[in-house]
């Protein structure tokens, strides 16, 4: 059985159309960061507990974001000797407020894309925000 996760890969939009993504660092070895996401919840669908994850992980609300339903992933890997999926969708967030966290993470960062595909460090982590950022730019 795949577990399944889902999440947003929020971005910030700052002067001169320079774009940040937001990676957030697990509490718990091995430190990973990634963005917010996590687990589906029974009776919930990928779209919702991206948000519900989002709400806990980064205290950014629904609608503090423009969600592009549009643009989305899924990533496949193993995590604790079982296979698991991860929906992302891209979203901006609107206000760049500060971002709050829960014990679940020690650390956040806006990230421009290089440094986001070196700090996220897994390949298909890579690929996913180069996609994204590639799906923004074409958009503009
Ligand atoms: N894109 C990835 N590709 C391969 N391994 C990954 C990737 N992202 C994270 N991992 C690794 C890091 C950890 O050793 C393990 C589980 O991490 P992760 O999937 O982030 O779940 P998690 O249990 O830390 O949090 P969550 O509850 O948010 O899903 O998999
Ligand atoms: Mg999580």
């Amino acid at each position: 059985m795949v577990v399944k996760a889902a999440g947003l890969v929020i971005y910030r939009k700052l002067a001169g159309s320079k774009i940040e993504f937001l990676l957030l660092q697990a509490s718990y070895p091995p430190y990973h960061w990634t963005p917010p996401k996590g687990h589906v919840d029974p009776g919930e669908d990928e779209w919702k507990a991206a948000i519900r994850e989002t709400k806990e992980e980064a205290n950014i609300a629904k609608e503090q974001l423009t969600i592009h339903e549009d643009c989305h992933e899924t990533l496949f890997y193993e995590a604790k000797g079982k296979p698991k999926s991860v929906k992302y969708w891209l979203a901006l967030l609107n206000n760049p407020d500060d971002v709050s966290l829960s014990h679940e993470h020690q650390n956040w960062k806006w990230c421009e894309l290089e440094d986001a595909i070196k700090i996220a460090d897994y390949a298909e982590m890579g690929n996913l925000l180069r996609k994204f950022a590639g799906w923004l730019s074409a958009k503009q």
